[in-house]
C-alpha cells in the first residue's frame, strides 16, 4: 500500500461497498484447523487469511492500551467487544490491498456479526464451517504446543461452552440464508483440503463466468 492519503482512499472505497470485497467467514469450534486450512487456501487460491484471534494477540504484543483487557479475556475464553475487533479487521482488510479475504475466527457471537455488516456493510460470500468432536478439537489444542495461554484444559472448556452458547447459533443464522458450506474437519489436513478445493475451485469458476458475463 501506498501514502497515508491512498489507504484512507481505499478505506472510503471499500467500506462504503463501492469496491467489491469478497468475504469468506472461517468458523468452527477451537482447534478444529481452521488456521492449518487457511493457509492452504491462501497458497493455492490468493485470499488473504485474517485470524481475528492472531489479529488481537498482535494487538497485546503491540503494548496497545487494550492490550491488558485484551489478554485476560482471551485467558477466560471471553469474547472481545466488537468494537476492538472489528477496528483491527479493517485495518488489516484495507492494509492488505487484496479484495479477498477469509475471515477466520469471526464472528463469533451476535454482537460481533451485527456489528460487522453495520460498520463495514460487507455480507460473506460463504461460511466455511469446521466441523469437529470436542474429543478431537481437545486433543489438537493440547498438543498445540505454540504457547498459546488458552491452550490449557481450564480454558479450553471454557472455549468450549462459549463457542456453542454463542458461535454455532451465528453458524445457524448463516444456515437459514443457505451459506454454510460444512466440512468435516475431523479428517486428516490432506483430506480435509481435498474437501475444500472442490469448494473454492468452484467460487473461482463462479467469479471467471461473472467476468466474461460482464465483459
Ligand atoms: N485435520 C487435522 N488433523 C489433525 N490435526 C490437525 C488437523 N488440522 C489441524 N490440526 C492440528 O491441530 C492444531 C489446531 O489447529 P489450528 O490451529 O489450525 O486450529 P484452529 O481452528 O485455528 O484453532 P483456534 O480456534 O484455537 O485458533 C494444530 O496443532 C494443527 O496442526
Ligand atoms: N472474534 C473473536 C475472535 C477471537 N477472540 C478471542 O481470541 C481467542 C482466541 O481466538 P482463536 O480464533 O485464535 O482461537 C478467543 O478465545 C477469544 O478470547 C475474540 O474475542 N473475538
Ligand atoms: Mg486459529
Amino acid at each position: 500500500m501506498g501514502s497515508a492519503t491512498e489507504a484512507t482512499k481505499d478505506i472510503s472505497e471499500n467500506l462504503l461497498g463501492h469496491k467489491k470485497v469478497t468475504v469468506v467467514f472461517v468458523l468452527g469450534g477451537p482447534g478444529s484447523g481452521k488456521g492449518t486450512q487457511c493457509a492452504n487456501i491462501v497458497e493455492h487460491y490468493g485470499f488473504t487469511h485474517l485470524s481475528a484471534g492472531d489479529l488481537l494477540r498482535a494487538e497485546i504484543k503491540s503494548g496497545s492500551e487494550n492490550g491488558t483487557m485484551i489478554q485476560n479475556m482471551i485467558k477466560e475464553g471471553k469474547i472481545v467487544p466488537s468494537e476492538v475487533t472489528i477496528k483491527l479487521l479493517q485495518t488489516a482488510i484495507l492494509e492488505s490491498g487484496n479484495d479477498k479475504f477469509l475471515i477466520d475466527g469471526f464472528p463469533r457471537n451476535e454482537e460481533n456479526r451485527a456489528a460487522f455488516e453495520r460498520v463495514t456493510g460487507i455480507v460473506p460470500e460463504f461460511v466455511l464451517f469446521f466441523d469437529c468432536s470436542e474429543e478431537e478439537m481437545e486433543r489438537r489444542l493440547l498438543g498445540r504446543n505454540q504457547g498459546r495461554v488458552d491452550d490449557n484444559i481450564e480454558t479450553i472448556k471454557k472455549r468450549f461452552k462459549v463457542f456453542v452458547e454463542s458461535s454455532l447459533p451465528v453458524v445457524e443464522h448463516y444456515e437459514s440464508l443457505g451459506k454454510v458450506k460444512r466440512i468435516d474437519a475431523a479428517k486428516p489436513i490432506p483430506e480435509v483440503f481435498e474437501d475444500i478445493k472442490v469448494i473454492f475451485s468452484s467460487l473461482a469458476s463462479k467469479v471467471m463466468k461473472l467476468v466474461i458475463i460482464s465483459s
